[in-house]
Protein backbone atom coordinates (compact mmCIF):
# COMPACT_ATOMS: atom_id res chain seq x y z
CA UNK A 1 0.00 0.00 0.00
CA UNK A 2 1.51 3.55 -1.04
CA UNK A 3 1.45 6.40 0.91
CA UNK A 4 0.74 9.78 0.03
CA UNK A 5 3.39 12.90 0.74
CA UNK A 6 4.27 16.32 -0.46
CA UNK A 7 7.38 18.08 -0.06
CA UNK A 8 7.03 22.01 0.57
CA UNK A 9 10.47 23.27 -0.75
CA UNK A 10 11.22 26.96 -1.36
CA UNK A 11 14.05 29.99 -0.86
CA UNK A 12 13.81 31.05 2.34
CA UNK A 13 11.17 32.69 4.16
CA UNK A 14 9.09 32.14 0.67
CA UNK A 15 6.17 30.82 3.23
CA UNK A 16 6.53 27.66 3.08
CA UNK A 17 5.75 26.68 6.95
CA UNK A 18 2.88 28.93 6.54
CA UNK A 19 1.52 27.15 3.58
CA UNK A 20 2.12 23.46 5.30
CA UNK A 21 0.09 25.09 8.16
CA UNK A 22 -2.55 26.33 6.40
CA UNK A 23 -3.04 23.01 4.78
CA UNK A 24 -3.59 20.99 7.42
CA UNK A 25 -5.77 23.33 8.90
CA UNK A 26 -8.05 22.66 5.33
CA UNK A 27 -7.32 18.91 5.47
CA UNK A 28 -8.79 18.94 9.14
CA UNK A 29 -11.55 21.23 8.01
CA UNK A 30 -12.21 18.33 5.64
CA UNK A 31 -12.03 15.27 7.71
CA UNK A 32 -8.35 14.18 6.34
CA UNK A 33 -5.55 13.25 7.89
CA UNK A 34 -2.60 15.78 7.84
CA UNK A 35 0.43 14.14 8.90
CA UNK A 36 3.43 17.29 9.97
CA UNK A 37 6.86 16.43 9.44
CA UNK A 38 9.22 19.14 10.48
CA UNK A 39 12.63 18.95 8.13
CA UNK A 40 14.06 22.04 9.51
CA UNK A 41 16.67 21.71 12.68
CA UNK A 42 16.37 25.13 13.17
CA UNK A 43 12.67 25.76 13.20
CA UNK A 44 11.08 26.99 16.31
CA UNK A 45 7.57 28.32 16.41
CA UNK A 46 4.59 26.18 14.60
CA UNK A 47 0.74 27.06 14.13
CA UNK A 48 0.42 23.18 13.92
CA UNK A 49 2.85 21.28 16.07
CA UNK A 50 4.99 18.53 14.34
CA UNK A 51 4.25 14.95 14.32
CA UNK A 52 7.82 14.12 13.96
CA UNK A 53 10.26 16.57 14.03
CA UNK A 54 14.59 16.35 12.82
CA UNK A 55 14.96 18.29 16.14
CA UNK A 56 13.61 14.67 17.92
CA UNK A 57 17.13 13.63 16.09
CA UNK A 58 19.62 16.50 16.15
CA UNK A 59 19.75 19.76 16.79
CA UNK A 60 21.66 22.56 14.74
CA UNK A 61 22.51 24.43 17.76
CA UNK A 62 24.28 21.76 19.06
CA UNK A 63 25.96 20.73 16.04
CA UNK A 64 27.05 24.72 15.48
CA UNK A 65 28.19 24.36 19.09
CA UNK A 66 30.35 20.98 19.03
CA UNK A 67 31.21 21.12 15.58
CA UNK A 68 32.45 24.87 15.28
CA UNK A 69 29.89 25.83 12.17
CA UNK A 70 28.10 28.11 11.08
CA UNK A 71 24.37 28.00 10.33
CA UNK A 72 24.28 26.39 6.47
CA UNK A 73 27.19 23.72 8.08
CA UNK A 74 25.21 22.87 10.31
CA UNK A 75 22.49 22.32 8.47
CA UNK A 76 24.07 20.33 6.02
CA UNK A 77 25.46 18.20 9.10
CA UNK A 78 21.89 17.46 10.31
CA UNK A 79 20.86 16.53 7.21
CA UNK A 80 23.97 13.71 6.49
CA UNK A 81 23.12 13.24 9.79
CA UNK A 82 19.66 12.17 9.05
CA UNK A 83 21.05 10.51 5.85
CA UNK A 84 22.79 7.79 7.95
CA UNK A 85 19.91 7.32 10.64
CA UNK A 86 17.01 6.89 8.13
CA UNK A 87 15.47 4.47 10.88
CA UNK A 88 14.21 7.99 12.75
CA UNK A 89 12.03 8.16 9.55
CA UNK A 90 11.37 4.44 8.77
CA UNK A 91 9.84 4.74 12.22
CA UNK A 92 7.90 7.44 12.33
CA UNK A 93 6.27 6.93 8.81
CA UNK A 94 5.93 3.40 8.64
CA UNK A 95 2.51 2.39 10.48
CA UNK A 96 0.59 5.72 8.22
CA UNK A 97 -2.05 4.53 5.90
CA UNK A 98 -2.64 6.06 2.51
CA UNK A 99 -5.42 7.96 4.40
CA UNK A 100 -2.75 10.57 5.14
CA UNK A 101 -1.09 13.42 3.63
CA UNK A 102 2.63 13.43 4.91
CA UNK A 103 3.88 17.00 4.48
CA UNK A 104 7.69 17.64 4.50
CA UNK A 105 8.24 20.98 5.99
CA UNK A 106 11.75 22.04 3.97
CA UNK A 107 13.96 24.53 5.34
CA UNK A 108 15.13 27.53 2.92
CA UNK A 109 18.63 26.66 1.40
CA UNK A 110 17.99 25.34 -1.48
CA UNK A 111 21.28 24.70 -1.67
CA UNK A 112 20.24 21.17 -0.20
CA UNK A 113 19.26 20.38 -3.82
CA UNK A 114 20.67 22.64 -6.36
CA UNK A 115 24.26 21.95 -4.83
CA UNK A 116 24.60 18.88 -3.30
CA UNK A 117 21.82 15.85 -3.77
CA UNK A 118 21.21 15.18 0.43
CA UNK A 119 17.10 16.08 -0.70
CA UNK A 120 17.27 13.92 -3.80
CA UNK A 121 18.63 11.09 -2.28
CA UNK A 122 16.07 11.63 0.94
CA UNK A 123 13.38 11.56 -1.39
CA UNK A 124 14.78 8.51 -3.40
CA UNK A 125 14.53 7.17 0.11
CA UNK A 126 11.06 8.02 1.20
CA UNK A 127 9.62 6.76 -2.14
CA UNK A 128 11.43 3.60 -2.67
CA UNK A 129 8.97 0.69 -3.25
CA UNK A 130 8.18 -1.87 -0.97
CA UNK A 131 9.83 0.29 1.60
CA UNK A 132 8.06 3.36 2.80
CA UNK A 133 6.30 3.78 -0.81
CA UNK A 134 5.75 7.22 -0.49
CA UNK A 135 4.22 8.41 -3.62
CA UNK A 136 5.65 11.94 -3.58
CA UNK A 137 4.60 15.58 -4.97
CA UNK A 138 7.11 18.16 -4.71
CA UNK A 139 5.57 21.94 -4.35
CA UNK A 140 8.34 24.67 -4.86
CA UNK A 141 7.52 27.56 -3.68
CA UNK A 142 8.56 30.97 -5.54
CA UNK A 143 7.74 34.79 -3.58
CA UNK A 144 4.56 35.93 -5.67
CA UNK A 145 6.14 39.68 -5.48
CA UNK A 146 9.01 38.82 -7.67
CA UNK A 147 6.49 39.22 -10.74
CA UNK A 148 7.12 42.76 -9.98
CA UNK A 149 10.33 42.55 -11.36
CA UNK A 150 10.56 39.98 -14.04
CA UNK A 151 14.71 39.45 -14.06
CA UNK A 152 14.08 38.47 -10.08
CA UNK A 153 10.70 36.04 -11.51
CA UNK A 154 13.09 35.14 -14.14
CA UNK A 155 16.12 33.95 -12.33
CA UNK A 156 13.44 32.17 -9.47
CA UNK A 157 11.66 30.45 -12.19
CA UNK A 158 15.68 29.13 -12.71
CA UNK A 159 15.66 27.42 -9.57
CA UNK A 160 12.32 26.24 -10.01
CA UNK A 161 13.43 24.45 -12.89
CA UNK A 162 16.61 23.19 -11.19
CA UNK A 163 14.52 21.61 -8.25
CA UNK A 164 12.39 19.78 -11.06
CA UNK A 165 15.37 18.52 -12.95
CA UNK A 166 16.85 17.67 -9.25
CA UNK A 167 14.32 15.95 -7.77
CA UNK A 168 12.57 13.82 -10.79
CA UNK A 169 9.19 14.13 -8.50
CA UNK A 170 5.81 15.16 -9.93
CA UNK A 171 5.87 19.12 -9.12
CA UNK A 172 3.82 22.10 -9.04
CA UNK A 173 5.61 25.43 -8.78
CA UNK A 174 4.00 28.08 -6.53
CA UNK A 175 3.67 31.93 -6.48
CA UNK A 176 3.15 32.21 -2.82
CA UNK A 177 1.89 35.20 -0.57
CA UNK A 178 -0.53 36.42 -3.42
CA UNK A 179 -2.78 39.01 -1.28
CA UNK A 180 0.54 41.07 -1.88
CA UNK A 181 0.25 41.03 -5.59
CA UNK A 182 -3.06 40.63 -6.57
CA UNK A 183 -4.33 44.45 -6.11
CA UNK A 184 -0.82 45.73 -8.10
CA UNK A 185 -1.16 44.77 -11.64
CA UNK A 186 -4.75 44.09 -14.29
CA UNK A 187 -6.15 40.56 -13.99
CA UNK A 188 -4.84 40.34 -17.96
CA UNK A 189 -1.43 41.15 -16.48
CA UNK A 190 -1.11 38.48 -13.93
CA UNK A 191 -2.73 35.73 -15.87
CA UNK A 192 0.86 36.25 -18.00
CA UNK A 193 3.08 35.08 -15.01
CA UNK A 194 1.33 31.54 -14.74
CA UNK A 195 3.74 30.23 -17.47
CA UNK A 196 7.56 31.94 -18.20
CA UNK A 197 7.98 33.44 -21.61
CA UNK A 198 10.09 35.47 -23.28
CA UNK A 199 7.35 37.73 -24.35
CA UNK A 200 7.47 39.05 -20.77
CA UNK A 201 10.41 40.25 -21.11
CA UNK A 202 9.22 42.31 -24.70
CA UNK A 203 7.65 45.09 -22.55
CA UNK A 204 9.43 44.91 -19.22
CA UNK A 205 8.82 48.07 -17.85
CA UNK A 206 12.15 48.43 -16.16
CA UNK A 207 13.42 48.51 -20.12
CA UNK A 208 10.84 50.51 -20.94
CA UNK A 209 11.62 53.33 -18.70
CA UNK A 210 15.03 53.13 -19.62
CA UNK A 211 14.35 53.72 -23.30
CA UNK A 212 12.15 56.46 -22.61
CA UNK A 213 14.57 58.13 -20.53
CA UNK A 214 16.80 57.55 -23.61
CA UNK A 215 19.55 55.76 -21.81
CA UNK A 216 21.27 53.23 -24.14
CA UNK A 217 24.61 50.83 -22.77
CA UNK A 218 26.94 49.78 -25.17
CA UNK A 219 27.55 46.17 -23.97
CA UNK A 220 31.08 46.36 -24.88
CA UNK A 221 31.81 50.08 -23.55
CA UNK A 222 30.37 49.76 -20.09
CA UNK A 223 32.65 51.15 -17.67
CA UNK A 224 32.65 47.87 -15.35
CA UNK A 225 32.94 49.51 -11.70
CA UNK A 226 29.43 51.17 -12.52
CA UNK A 227 27.06 48.45 -11.04
CA UNK A 228 23.85 50.74 -12.62
CA UNK A 229 24.73 50.14 -15.66
CA UNK A 230 25.45 46.66 -15.22
CA UNK A 231 22.49 46.00 -14.05
CA UNK A 232 19.93 48.01 -16.43
CA UNK A 233 22.47 47.29 -19.54
CA UNK A 234 22.51 45.37 -22.21
CA UNK A 235 24.53 42.77 -21.08
CA UNK A 236 21.62 42.18 -18.49
CA UNK A 237 19.09 42.32 -20.05
CA UNK A 238 20.95 39.37 -22.66
CA UNK A 239 21.46 37.47 -19.61
CA UNK A 240 17.86 37.48 -18.89
CA UNK A 241 16.68 37.14 -22.38
CA UNK A 242 18.46 33.62 -21.82
CA UNK A 243 17.65 32.32 -19.13
CA UNK A 244 13.83 33.23 -20.54
CA UNK A 245 14.43 31.42 -23.78
CA UNK A 246 15.94 28.18 -21.65
CA UNK A 247 12.96 28.17 -19.68
CA UNK A 248 10.35 29.01 -22.51
CA UNK A 249 12.79 25.84 -24.48
CA UNK A 250 12.33 23.40 -21.22
CA UNK A 251 8.21 24.21 -20.88
CA UNK A 252 8.83 22.72 -17.74
CA UNK A 253 7.28 25.51 -15.32
CA UNK A 254 3.57 26.82 -14.82
CA UNK A 255 2.54 28.22 -11.46
CA UNK A 256 -0.66 28.56 -9.62
CA UNK A 257 -1.33 31.28 -7.15
CA UNK A 258 -1.27 30.91 -3.21
CA UNK A 259 -2.58 32.97 -1.14
CA UNK A 260 -2.70 31.73 2.71
CA UNK A 261 -5.37 33.60 4.12
CA UNK A 262 -7.71 32.54 1.56
CA UNK A 263 -9.30 28.67 2.38
CA UNK A 264 -10.10 29.16 -1.09
CA UNK A 265 -6.61 29.24 -2.69
CA UNK A 266 -5.77 26.46 -0.31
CA UNK A 267 -8.26 24.24 -1.53
CA UNK A 268 -7.27 24.44 -5.19
CA UNK A 269 -3.84 23.98 -4.72
CA UNK A 270 -4.56 20.75 -2.57
CA UNK A 271 -6.90 19.57 -5.62
CA UNK A 272 -4.27 19.73 -7.59
CA UNK A 273 -2.28 17.84 -5.45
CA UNK A 274 -4.60 14.70 -4.75
CA UNK A 275 -4.66 14.55 -8.52
CA UNK A 276 -0.62 14.82 -9.24
CA UNK A 277 -0.11 12.13 -6.70
CA UNK A 278 -4.02 10.00 -7.07
CA UNK A 279 -5.29 10.46 -4.02
CA UNK A 280 -8.37 10.08 -4.52
CA UNK A 281 -8.27 6.66 -6.63
CA UNK A 282 -6.68 4.87 -4.14
CA UNK A 283 -8.84 5.57 -1.01
CA UNK A 284 -11.55 2.75 -0.60
CA UNK A 285 -15.02 3.42 -0.94
CA UNK A 286 -16.24 3.88 2.14
CA UNK A 287 -19.36 2.14 4.04
CA UNK A 288 -22.34 5.06 3.87
CA UNK A 289 -23.35 6.15 7.90
CA UNK A 290 -26.07 3.57 8.64
CA UNK A 291 -29.52 5.09 8.17
CA UNK A 292 -31.05 5.05 11.70
N1 LIG B 1 0.73 38.21 3.18
C1 LIG B 1 1.12 36.95 3.27
N2 LIG B 1 2.17 36.65 4.05
C2 LIG B 1 2.56 35.37 4.13
C3 LIG B 1 1.91 34.33 3.38
N3 LIG B 1 2.54 33.18 3.64
C4 LIG B 1 3.54 33.47 4.49
N4 LIG B 1 3.57 34.78 4.80
C5 LIG B 1 4.50 35.46 5.73
O1 LIG B 1 5.84 35.29 5.27
C6 LIG B 1 6.74 35.16 6.39
C7 LIG B 1 7.58 33.90 6.24
O2 LIG B 1 6.70 32.79 6.30
P1 LIG B 1 7.20 31.31 6.66
O3 LIG B 1 6.02 30.43 6.46
O4 LIG B 1 7.88 31.26 7.97
O5 LIG B 1 8.28 31.09 5.52
P2 LIG B 1 9.25 29.84 5.33
O6 LIG B 1 9.43 29.67 3.87
O7 LIG B 1 8.75 28.67 6.09
O8 LIG B 1 10.59 30.38 5.98
P3 LIG B 1 11.91 29.52 6.32
O9 LIG B 1 11.46 28.20 6.88
O10 LIG B 1 12.62 30.37 7.34
O11 LIG B 1 12.67 29.39 5.05
C8 LIG B 1 5.87 35.17 7.64
O12 LIG B 1 5.89 36.47 8.19
C9 LIG B 1 4.48 34.83 7.11
O13 LIG B 1 3.45 35.40 7.89
C10 LIG B 1 0.79 34.69 2.55
O14 LIG B 1 0.15 33.88 1.84
N5 LIG B 1 0.46 36.02 2.53
MG1 LIG C 1 9.72 27.38 7.51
Amino acid sequence: MSKFGLMVMGPAGVGKSTFCASLITHLQLNRRSAFYVNLDPAAEHFEHQPDLDIKDLISVEDVMDEMQLGPNGGLVYCFEYLMQNLDFLTEGLESLTDEYLIIFDVPGQIELYTHIPILPDLVKFLSRPGALDIRLCAAYLLEGTSVLDRSKYFSGSLSAMSAMIMLELPHINILSKWDLVKDQLPKKQLKRFKTPDTTLLEDDPVDVARRKAGIHIDPHNWDSNDQDAVLSGTSFKRLNTAVANLIERFSLVQYFELDCTDEESVGAILSHIDYVIQYHEAQEPKEPPDEE
